[in-house]
């Protein structure tokens, strides 16, 4: 692990805006004679709340709030932090910044706190991400999963898969070195079954984190068809208040038009899109040329189709979606296709039996649309409330994809007795992609790009 830098950082650590309170953080070896410059030299018991006044380099009374110093290792970065609690006005925490800078702090960069903490062992890689995602949290739900990983939940999970993994790796790995017995020490052992088991684990792990990470990202769903099929209608039933505008007159919606809700714990990102036709309109040109943007965005697309029209081809996507072929070509997207305006049409609402995965309902009735919710609760793969453990990233799936893909590798090796030699470099690829999610082993750029993707003061 690389030194901490030893400079003292400082920045305001609460949300941006007005407060009754904001909380300006230093945190380094200079932290608590910095806030002395502050405050006057006066002692302070560590932990505890005092009053003081706070002054600028001039000595001019900047704020008075309270005064709290955490010396390290018993803080939050490891190091020596001391958080000054003023009103929260952006410019006397402004002030209150440049008076620490003036006295030799440093402003601190994107999530550079959190970075000390992980640097000085207060916590993992997945648990530093974990407080980022329950700041971020927008559900409940994502909330509970995102304090799960903070706790440990989903780094003792992988902790476990590493240790296993490198108990066998020692067997691997001592049994090479006896090539004349190696075959035996292999094919005996055991190996395969603990293999096997690994393997069975990681898949559980790795069915978690997606699950984890569904309920943090959500699913992204497009709604597109023809003009005046109802998609702002259904948008609208679905997001349960008139969000986007409905007329009678085909081409209304232009502008792409985002609603964030959920279903019981699952975030859906609804993205309503222009009417998709030939048009000469050059506005709605544009509106089609951002609707085709977000469909090849999306997680899965709701095709519209309104169910007074007879002779559409169903499992035609083309025909559906009425542009040139080229936008479709290389569009790997699963669809759902919605039959609206089933009660102008008579087909009764719900389920249809062909092509699958196509509903009929009526957006402005409501009919049919209880059976398109749950139909999209299954197909995100969502298993409800309390079933996500803890929260989860794309690159804690990749590396989790990555593990389980070596793991397989070698036992395949193991089957064809390859060498041992190819078993154990597939063992220590699997651990390297584990120790990834924790940090234990980590890029450099990764642990840049993790922490610049915080905020300020975090
Ligand atoms: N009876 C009935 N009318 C519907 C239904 N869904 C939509 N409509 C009507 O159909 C017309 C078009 O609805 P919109 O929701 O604006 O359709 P759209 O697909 O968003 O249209 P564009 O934005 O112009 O592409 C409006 O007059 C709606 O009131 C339905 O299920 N039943
Ligand atoms: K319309
Ligand atoms: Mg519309």
């Amino acid at each position: 692990m690389p030194l901490t830098a030893p400079d003292t950082i400082v920045a305001v650590t609460t949300a941006p805006g007005r407060g009754g309170v904001g909380v300006v953080r230093l945190s380094g070896p200079d932290a608590r004679r910095i806030a002395g410059a502050l405050i006057g030299d006066r002692a302070l018991t560590p932990r505890t709340a005092h009053f003081a006044r706070f002054r600028d380099g001039q000595g001019q009374l900047i704020d008075e709030g309270l005064v709290l110093w955490f010396p390290g290792p018993g803080s939050f970065t490891g190091e020596d932090v001391v958080e000054l609690q003023g009103h929260g006005g952006p410019v006397i925490l402004d002030t209150l910044v440049a008076a620490c800078v003036h006295h030799g702090a440093r402003p601190a960069l994107a999530g550079e706190f959190s970075q000390r903490a992980f640097l000085n062992d207060k916590m993992d890689l997945t648990q530093a991400e974990a407080i980022a995602d329950l700041i971020d949290a927008g559900t409940r739900e994502s909330a509970r999963a995102a304090l799960g990983s903070l706790q440990g939940a989903f780094s003792r999970e992988v902790n476990t898969l590493v240790e296993q993994l490198i108990q066998l790796r020692i067997y691997v790995e001592a049994a090479i070195d006896f090539p004349e017995e190696e075959i035996d020490f292999l094919s005996e052992g055991g190996v395969a079954d603990d293999l096997t088991d690994l393997i069975a684990q990681a898949g559980t792990v790795l069915d978690s984190a997606r699950q984890g990470r569904l309920i943090r990202e959500g699913l992204t769903l497009v709604i597109a068809g023809k003009p005046n099929a109802g998609k702002s209608s259904l948008m609208n039933a679905l997001a349960g208040h008139e969000a986007a505008i409905v007329t009678e007159v085909a081409g209304t919606t232009r502008d792409v038009l985002r609603e964030a809700i959920q279903l019981d714990g699952l975030p859906l990102n609804l993205i309503d899109t222009a009417g998709l036709r030939e048009s000469p309109d050059r506005v709605e040109q544009e509106g089609i040329r951002r609707a085709y943007d977000e469909i090849r965005k999306a997680d899965r697309l709701l095709v519209v189709v309104d169910s007074q029209e007879t002779d559409v081809d169903l499992t035609d996507l083309a025909t559906l979606l009425p542009r040139s072929q080229q936008e479709l070509d290389h569009l790997d997207l699963p669809v759902t296709r919605v039959l609206n305006k089933a009660d102008l049409s008579g087909l009764p609402a719900g389920p249809r039996p062909s092509p699958a995965d196509t509903f009929a309902l009526s957006a402005a009735t409501g009919e049919g649309l209880e059976a398109l919710r749950d139909h999209l609760k299954t197909v995100a793969g969502y298993q409800g409330t309390g079933q996500s453990r803890f929260s989860a990233r794309r690159r804690h799936i990749t590396a989790l994809e990555q593990a389980l893909a070596a793991l397989e590798k070698g036992r395949q090796q193991l089957y064809q007795h390859a060498a041992g030699e190819l078993l154990a470099e597939d063992l220590r690829a699997a651990q390297q992609a584990l120790e990834e999610i924790t940090g234990a082993f980590t890029a450099d750029d990764l642990l840049g790009r993790i922490f610049s993707s915080f905020c300020i003061g975090k």
